[in-house]
């Protein structure tokens, strides 16, 4: 059974080539010149191998098995125009985020736009450098319909992904996207010189929002506490190849960072706040993050905005 993966940036392009070495793959992207230089810049150092083919044709999409790997923010509207044409499909979301508009997650709206397609989410701790370089990777695929979720979990794992499979598609897909906002939160605590132990208060602390605001939408906490949660947050919260955490060191040292640059805990962040709002929740650190993010708090008031907030159990 074929892939095709929508999406040719970098995390898109690095599932692809992955999954190349398997069989024929197809990676759709808006725009697709780079490929006759046999690399996307996207994704420096990482030959294409002869087994994908890109195009920029969406007719040429036809595996019954579509990776979405577009931003979150994206997902949206690429579906208002061209979700009727990926219908009754596999259809994995790959985007870590909540949208903006309708507060929900990629599979919703993938669900939404493609009412007979299998939904599946593709999520958890991975660097797409890591996954083009064949270096050892495990992620959690989630499907609601269990027989479907062994059958991508096959076919969507290679000699260096390993796949774990769940149905939790809440959970997992929150995760994912929840880790964004908390590693803005701990690069901001880093750049800004407040140290490790902090760090490793904003990480806890920050589980603990994710998971309170992810079983309240229906997760199971035990998919928090797995790859596509704690896994993905100490990976972005740790290392300086995540966006989302590079994003946060400039807030808190106050420097310059790249524009152009996919940062999804930044929209995210913004959604949490409103569904937690809505919900009734506490989300202080996603609170911060989206008054950060937004210029209505500044790093100055960052503390504060933490530390005088009452006492209260663990
Ligand atoms: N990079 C990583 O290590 C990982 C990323 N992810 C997730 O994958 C998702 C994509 O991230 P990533 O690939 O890194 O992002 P990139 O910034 O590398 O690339 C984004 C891609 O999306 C394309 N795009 C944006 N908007 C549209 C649109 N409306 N229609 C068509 N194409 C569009 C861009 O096209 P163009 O080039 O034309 O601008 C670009 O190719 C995110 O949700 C991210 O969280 C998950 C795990 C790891
Ligand atoms: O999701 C990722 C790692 O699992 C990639 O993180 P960034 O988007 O912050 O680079």
């Amino acid at each position: 059974m074929s892939v095709a993966v929508i999406g040719s940036g970098a995390f898109g392009t690095a599932l692809a080539v992955s999954l190349a070495a398997k069989g024929p793959v197809t990676l759709w992207g808006r725009e697709t010149g780079w490929a006759a230089a046999g690399e996307n810049p996207r994704l420096p150092g990482v030959p294409l191998p002869a087994s994908l083919i890109v195009t920029k044709e969406l007719k040429d999409i036809t595996a019954p098995t579509v990776l979405l790997a577009l931003p979150a923010q994206s997902l949206g509207g690429f579906l208002t125009d061209h979700g009727a044409r990926l219908d009754r499909r596999n259809l994995v979301s790959c985007a870590k985020g909540i949208d903006l508009t309708t507060l929900t997650g990629p599979s919703a709206l993938i669900a939404s736009a493609c009412p007979h397609a299998t939904v599946a989410v593709l999520t958890g701790p991975s660097f797409a450098a890591d996954i083009a370089r064949g270096l050892p990777t495990a992620l959690t695929l989630a499907c609601a319909d269990a027989a479907a979720a062994e059958i991508l979990q096959r076919q969507l794992s290679t000699a260096s992904l390993r796949l774990y499979r769940t149905t939790d598609v809440t959970g997992a897909e929150l995760g994912g996207a929840l880790k964004n906002v908390i590693a803005i939160a701990a690069g901001a605590a880093i750049g800004a010189g407040y140290g490790d132990s902090a760090r490793a208060s904003i990480v806890t602390r920050g589980f603990a929002e994710m998971t309170r605001l992810a079983v309240t939408l229906g997760a199971r906490p035990e998919t928090l506490g797995g790859l596509s949660g704690l896994g993905d947050l100490v990976l972005t919260c740790t290392s300086e190849q995540s966006r989302n955490f590079r994003y946060g060191l400039a807030l808190g040292a106050g420097s310059e960072f790249a524009p152009g640059t996919t940062v999804e805990g930044a929209a995210t962040a913004r959604a949490v706040s409103r569904l937690a709002e809505g919900l009734g929740i506490e989300m202080p650190i996603s609170n911060l993050v989206a008054g950060l993010a937004q210029g209505s708090i500044v790093m100055e008031h960052a503390l504060d905005f933490l530390l005088k907030r009452p006492l209260k159990e663990e």
